[in-house]
């Protein structure tokens, strides 16, 4: 079947339709290709293809500089241009505001902003995770692939910090020399690597059990002078684990990164924006948004270590700051008093539950993909504040959420900027200013 792939969708494939209109999402092809290609799945909506060969290669395609692009996991828009990849995110963002907020084109034209980005494209990302397989009593370690079942062997990642470019071959040779010689029992590995601070973590995830903790943390220290190795004991079955304990097996414990004027410790299984340099963006936007004053109370929901709470708690009266996770929890406090500020409540909790309360000026939100639970919505609505800042990695849950602020009518967004935080991939984050209707 012969097809012109018209856009990206929200996803790794190239969307084109048959003679018969019929949408085709097609892996390998770039917007602008002409391909022909094979079909792996025909359903009575739209059907699933795979580019097996590229007729008429787009204009807006690139050579991309790791050999990986296509069944790697890590960078499925790759082989396209960064303009273009900055434009289909918009485009999806703003196709998102329509068919799933109902907003009207007039509507997204006024809203939406230019897509906010920095110039690096590549080695932005401060964390990689190594996945791991056991073949015949050998330790595998690699990338995840495009197909979940695949580990790819890389030396090296250049999405990932370059100043640690080296950092992947060495743990992963490091981690292969040692399970050859004893049942590690890995699950996963993360590396994190800040060019600013210059910390360098190792993190391996196992269950809990015995561990051959020194011998590790000295092959490791031999191989890669990490500033932190840590063990992340995990408990349950693999659909639920969860995280026992943070066992620090040499030097910090902890990773360390700058971010704006802020210096964060950040332990293994917290979470923490994985492109520092963009993620200045986000706080641009959200303080250029709620504009925090002196006498201001503010509200940081979903608020991780403290990406956030921290710049506002520089220059608000009060934040009241909510996260659910423990180990975030503990990084937030830490991050706080680190930060010689007394005037944050760090509440561990789930959001709803633990709604600080509706005396707010200002509130910033900031979700897992699932978007707000609707009664998130109505207690942001019940509050006293003047501005929302909604900070989103999924346009789709965004889409629906702001649907829903629209219906209650207590705000309404007055702007909606994307931000490129993952270039090379079809992710986009967005922040969403939300003011008094
Ligand atoms: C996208 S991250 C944002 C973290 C932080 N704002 C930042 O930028 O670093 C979402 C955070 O929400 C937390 N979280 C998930 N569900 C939650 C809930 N129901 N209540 C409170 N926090 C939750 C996660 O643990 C995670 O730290």
């Amino acid at each position: 079947m012969r097809l012109t792939i018209e856009r990206m969708g929200y996803g790794a494939d190239g969307i084109a339709h048959t003679d018969e209109g019929k949408t085709v999402f097609v892996a390998g092809g770039v917007v602008g290709d002409v391909v022909d290609a094979e079909l792996t799945s025909d359903g009575p909506s739209f059907s699933r293809a795979r580019a097996t060969n590229i007729i008429e290669p787009s204009g807006m395609r690139v050579t991309p500089p790791c050999p990986f692009v296509g069944v790697c996991g890590g960078c499925p828009w790759g082989a396209l241009d960064r303009e273009t990849q900055l434009h289909a995110k918009e485009e999806n963002l703003r196709s998102a505001l329509q068919r799933i907020g109902h907003f009207t084109p007039e509507e997204i034209n006024d809203l939406v902003q230019p897509i906010r980005y920095t110039k690096d494209a590549w080695g932005y990302r401060n964390k990689v995770e190594l996945g791991v397989h056991s073949e015949n009593g050998r330790l595998r370690l690699g990338m995840h692939g495009i197909d979940p079942d695949q580990i790819i062997k890389v030396d090296r990642c250049p999405l990932f910090e370059s100043t640690a470019s080296k950092a992947i071959k060495a743990v992963t040779g490091a981690l292969s020399y040692l399970g050859n010689s004893r049942d590690l029992n890995l699950e996963r590995v993360g590396i994190r690597a800040s060019r600013r601070t210059k910390a360098l973590e190792v993190a391996l995830w196992t269950p809990t059990g015995g561990f051959p903790r020194a011998h590790v943390a000295r092959v490791l220290d031999d191989a890669v002078k990490p500033t932190s190795v840590v063990r992340v004991l995990t408990k349950g079955d693999r659909a639920a684990r969860r995280v026992e304990k943070n066992e620090l097996l040499a030097g910090q414990g902890s990773w360390t990164e700058r971010i704006g004027e802020e210096t964060m410790r950040i332990s293994a299984p917290s979470f923490f924006q994985v492109n520092t340099a963009a993620a200045e963006l986000l706080i641009e936007l959200v303080v250029d948004a709620l504009k925090p004053g002196p006498d201001d109370v503010a509200l940081d929901l979903y608020c991780g270590a403290g990406t956030f709470t921290l710049p506002l708690a520089r220059r608000c009266s009060w934040v009241a700051a909510v996260e659910s996770y423990g180990p975030a929890v503990r990084d937030l406090r830490r991050n706080i008093e680190r930060a010689g500020l007394d005037n944050v409540d760090a509440i561990g909790g789930d959001a709803v539950r633990e709604f600080p309360g509706d005396d707010a000026d200002v509130l910033v939100v900031d979700p897992p993909r699932a978007g707000l639970a609707a009664e998130a919505i109505e207690l942001i609505a019940g509050t006293s504040a003047r501005d929302v800042a909604y900070v989103s990695c999924d346009p789709a849950t965004l889409a629906r959420d702001l649907a829903h602020f629209r219906e209650d009518g207590t705000f309404k967004a007055t702007a909606i900027t994307p931000v490129d935080l993952f270039p090379q991939t079809y992710h986009c984050e967005t922040v969403v200013h939300l003011s008094r209707a």
